[in-house]
């Protein structure tokens, strides 16, 4: 019997951010491993004209909840979902619920963020930073709170090279920045927002990193872990391979990619590319919350969530894996044949964005015009470039996380739950979860049918011979415009013709005297 499975019979927990990618793993896994606990309290904000129970009805009737509805059919009774937005005072929960929250939770799983790189400092800092207080507050009120569990990020330090599991000293106080924020307009947090940050690439490391200090300044008595996951992917294993549901970390190049609209990208082919599956980090997520629960640590420990230390794979191997895919199982109606071209060089960049990227999207607009169709292909190819490049820090550059706290938990662990709770890594090959990484973008986000496959495949060929008489025409044009204009280039054609002619004739000679 599972030790940690059966710490979460009977427990009331909450969690924030659980319609988010994580959020609806963890949930799923809790469920699926602990069908008797009491309650998972979720906070959940309306979105997109759908209401809070709308939203929850809607993801329990997804594909990823499918199996859980076997072990547990009253999943929809054991999810207890409280209107609630994590911008607003006391997070806008009500009177009844906050009440219900505070006397009845045993564990927090605190996983709302704002993960946008771009997003201002106010919102990014409301959300990462001043919201994590507040639920601070909360649980310190909560008097059967057992353990809580904060999910920050790997590359909160990302400005240092090695990091360790320790929470490093931010160049300001928390406190003063949330402070400041309110009574500082737009333009001016806009305009300190760079001296703020310094060496993070943006706002989100950066409020992230403030959003550590929090927890570790306000943790009072409370059982508190944190875990910092890499780039978290797909599904590795559970409840089946390969489930994506946002655009987020690798999944939208992925898509550019396959679609043969990102075809060259500035990054270290050698750089690890540190991505770890999502069940991966919920398996230990619950580890973490049974451990700090049960043994109590005297002090807040940090778990680093990675691949690079125990089982790397890097970029360059993650490119040539994603083509090989793309050739098995392509996705349907590619603007252009996949390729993978690394380059760490800026200027080659530039080039290549303008002759592989900007120049088809011009020609397809063109085209698009010329049929009485509106152009579109610019604009999109814009933003996929601005989206890459706001993702190039993390391709370029290799970090080394240490993990002995990780370790140690697993250590902790017994067989059976190091099987129900597997978090080792080592155990991951990665050409098998690349392949169904691809094939799980492909189903779940692109929501192609594998019946499509043959006509995707007879596509890339028209591509190939598009791609081949494009050239040839290209090149003949060249030379014609070359050979009217410089002496040169005539006395080399005429010497290339007459020496192919001279070639000819002793071949045919030569047979002639063979007969
Ligand atoms: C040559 C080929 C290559 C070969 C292959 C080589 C290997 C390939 C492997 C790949 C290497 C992976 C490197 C990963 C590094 C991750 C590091 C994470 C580190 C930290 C991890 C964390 O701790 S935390 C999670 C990370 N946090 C994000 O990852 C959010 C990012 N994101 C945003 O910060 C905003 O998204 C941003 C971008 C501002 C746009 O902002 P924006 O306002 O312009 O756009 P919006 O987001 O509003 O979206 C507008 C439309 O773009 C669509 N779209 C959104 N994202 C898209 C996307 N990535 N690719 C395409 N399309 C995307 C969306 O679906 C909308 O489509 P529509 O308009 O049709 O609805
Ligand atoms: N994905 C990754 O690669 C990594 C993620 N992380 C961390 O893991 C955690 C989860 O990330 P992930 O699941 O990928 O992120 P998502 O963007 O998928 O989910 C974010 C969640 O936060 C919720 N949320 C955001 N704003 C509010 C608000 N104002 N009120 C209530 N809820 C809100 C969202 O709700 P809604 O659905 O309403 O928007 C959603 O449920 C984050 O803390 C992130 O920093 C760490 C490393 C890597």
């Amino acid at each position: 019997m599972s030790m940690i499975a059966a710490f979460y019979g009977g427990k009331s927990i909450l969690i924030t951010g659980a319609t988010g990618f994580m959020g609806k793993v963890l949930m799923e896994k809790l469920l699926r491993t602990s069908p008797n606990l009491k309650v998972i309290y979720i906070l959940v904000r309306p979105k997109a004209g759908q209401t809070t129970q709308q939203r929850v009805l809607q993801m329990l009737n997804s594909k990823l909840f499918e199996k859980v509805k076997e072990v547990c059919p009253n999943v929809h009774e054991k999810i207890r979902a409280i209107y609630a937005d994590l911008n607003q005072n006391d997070f806008a929960i009500s009177k009844e619920d906050m009440q219900e929250l505070l006397s009845c939770t045993d564990i927090i799983f605190h996983c709302a963020a704002t993960v946008r790189f771009d997003d201002p400092l106010r919102h990014a800092v409301q959300l990462n930073v001043t919201a994590t207080q507040q639920l601070l507050l909360m649980a310190s009120q909560m008097p059967k709170l057992e353990a809580f569990i904060h999910i920050s990020t790997a590359f909160s330090n990302c400005n240092l090279k090695h990091i360790d599991e320790v929470i490093y000293p931010c160049p300001v106080e928390p406190k003063q920045l949330i402070d400041s924020m309110e009574w500082l307009d737009d333009a001016i947090i806009d305009e300190i927002t760079p001296k703020l940050i310094g060496d993070r690439p943006n706002t989100y490391t950066y409020t992230k990193a403030l959003g550590e200090m929090v927890v570790h300044q306000e943790s009072g008595n409370l059982n508190i872990a944190i875990i910092r996951p890499s780039i978290v992917g797909a599904t590795w294993q559970e409840p089946f391979p390969g489930w994506v549901d946002n655009l987020n970390g690798p999944n939208g190049l992925i898509i550019a990619a396959g679609k043969g609209f990102l075809r060259s990208i500035r990054a270290a082919p050698k750089a690890v590319a540190d991505v770890i599956p999502v069940d991966t980090v919920v398996n230990l997520m619950l580890a973490v919350g049974w451990y700090t629960a049960v043994h109590r640590p005297k002090s807040t420990l940090i778990y680093h969530c990675i691949s690079g230390n125990l089982n790397p794979c890097n970029w360059g191997k993650m490119g040539i894996q994603l083509l090989a895919t793309f050739e098995k199982v392509p996705f349907e109606r590619a603007f252009r044949r996949p390729n993978a071209d690394f380059t760490t060089n800026a200027i080659t960049n530039q080039y290549w964005n303008a002759v592989s990227h900007r120049a088809p999207a011009i020609i397809y607009d063109f085209y698009l015009r010329l049929t009485g169709r509106k152009p579109r292909m610019t604009k999109l190819m814009n933003r996929l470039l601005r989206t890459v490049s706001m993702l190039e820090y993390f391709v370029n550059r290799s970090w080394e996380w240490s993990t002995y706290n990780t370790e140690m938990l697993m250590a902790e662990l017994s067989p059976e739950d190091q099987r129900v709770f597997n978090f080792d890594v080592r155990q991951l090959n990665w050409l098998e979860y690349i392949e169904n990484y691809v094939l799980g973008v492909k189903k779940y986000l692109l929501k192609e049918d594998m019946a499509g496959v043959p006509e995707a495949k007879q596509h890339l060929r028209r591509l190939r011979n598009i791609h081949y008489l494009f050239n040839t025409a290209l090149f003949l044009i060249a030379w014609r415009l070359l050979i009217a204009r410089s002496q040169i280039a005539r006395n080399v054609w005429f010497f290339i013709v007459s020496f192919c002619y001279k070639f000819l004739s002793y071949f045919r000679a030569s047979s002639t005297l063979k007969v």
